[in-house]
């Protein structure tokens, strides 16, 4: 079974993955969605979008957007860098990403126009030609012999607040005839958010209904899980899921891959993990986007400590990443005994 970083917006870009690489990487590493119509545009943060490190050949690439031909055209770009796979954002619940006809409005309009973006997507990952930056010696291959087109995906929720099962397979029929080869289950309702626990039966009832109909599409599984007890749980509720994703989980403890693998070292050096990802940050971002990231990051990752409320304001009311490192730093002078924390066998 396989453990995936989920797609956060602002957060799973490439310093975060090469923090979960760090102790060991993932299986797949979700980007953050990236907006079709703006990557399309060429806007000057764009190239930031489309790092791949550090394991390039385990990305996938989210993609966000209202217009059918603006995401296949999106979807042709992405999938001609590389990667596993291409997915269509069908979950997101932002009330700026619904309105504009994006994320999870896409689960509430008329199927039929649904299902033409989604074929859209598809025919244009299929088609996508290798890009420059693909290594030369795949592009030298014999066509028959390079690289497999990339997976065309799909992450969705469970609907609106009126949902029924009936809507929800009915729903997940169309997404089978569109050729979707594996769908991401966030077993919540648009207004849930993350209020209530995540209906994770609904995951097994999602691989019970197209196991039935001898469909191979595969289902992922997302939702609360945060450590090597959450993942058992869930897997035991849902035991035919070819993986398993996780989002805030793995900002709080990017170890936490490793954590269920059971592969974690015995003691996680906070300050050092948290120094080496606003390096990294500093690598992989530009300058616009320090701020954002590190708070987005710092909101999470504080939790590793007893005083967190302290920590995050420190770290979000840093001017520079120098003053970040030096207040993180601080935090440890002044409470050593947190600095290492202990990873339970
Ligand atoms: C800050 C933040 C940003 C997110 N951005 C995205 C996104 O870009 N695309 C997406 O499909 N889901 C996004 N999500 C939803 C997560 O991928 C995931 O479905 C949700 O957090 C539940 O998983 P978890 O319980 O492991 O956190 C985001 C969630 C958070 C908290």
């Amino acid at each position: 079974m396989k453990l995936i970083l989920a797609p956060m917006a602002t957060l799973t870009h490439e310093a975060l993955r090469r923090s979960v690489f760090g102790f060991g990487g993932c299986d797949e590493y979700f980007t953050e969605m990236i907006q079709a119509g703006t990557l399309l545009t060429g806007g000057p943060f764009e190239k930031y979008y489309l790092h791949t490190g550090p394991e390039p050949d385990k990305i996938v690439w989210q993609l966000t957007g209202a217009k059918a031909d603006a995401l296949a055209r999106a979807a042709e770009l992405v999938a001609g860098v590389g990667g596993v796979g291409v997915d269509v954002n069908m979950g997101c619940c932002a009330p700026e990403i619904v309105k504009s006809g994006a994320g999870i409005a896409w689960m509430l309009k008329p199927y039929a126009e649904t299902a033409a973006m989604l074929e859209g997507v598809r025919r244009a990952v299929e088609n996508a030609k290798p890009a420059a930056n693909r290594p030369a010696e795949e592009n030298a291959k014999p066509a028959a012999n390079r690289r497999a087109a990339l997976r065309f995906s799909v992450k969705i929720r469970l609907g609106d607040e009126d949902f029924t099962d009936d809507r929800f397979f009915s729903f997940i029929d169309m997404l089978v005839g569109t050729g979707v080869r594996q769908i991401t289950l966030h077993p919540r309702t648009r207004k849930e958010r993350y209020r209530t626990p995540p209906r994770l039966e609904y995951v097994r009832k999602l691989c019970d209904y197209l196991n039935a109909r001898g469909s191979d599409v595969k289902v992922v599984l997302n939702g609360a899980v945060c450590d090597a007890a959450s993942a058992r749980k869930a897997y035991e509720i849902a035991p035919a899921v070819d993986g398993i994703m996780i989002a805030r989980a793995a900002i709080r403890k990017p170890w936490v891959f490793a954590e269920i693998k059971g592969t974690a070292p015995e003691k996680i050096d906070l300050l050092q993990t948290g120094l080496q990802f606003i390096d990294d940050l500093a690598e992989c971002q530009p300058p616009e986007f320090y701020k954002t990231r590190l708070q987005r990051f710092f909101t999470y990752y504080s939790d590793n400590v007893q005083f967190a409320q302290y920590l995050r304001t420190q770290l979000l009311n840093a001017p520079t990443l120098d003053g970040c490192r030096e207040r993180l730093a601080a935090y440890f002078d002044q409470c050593p005994h947190e600095r290492y924390k202990k990873i339970a066998p």
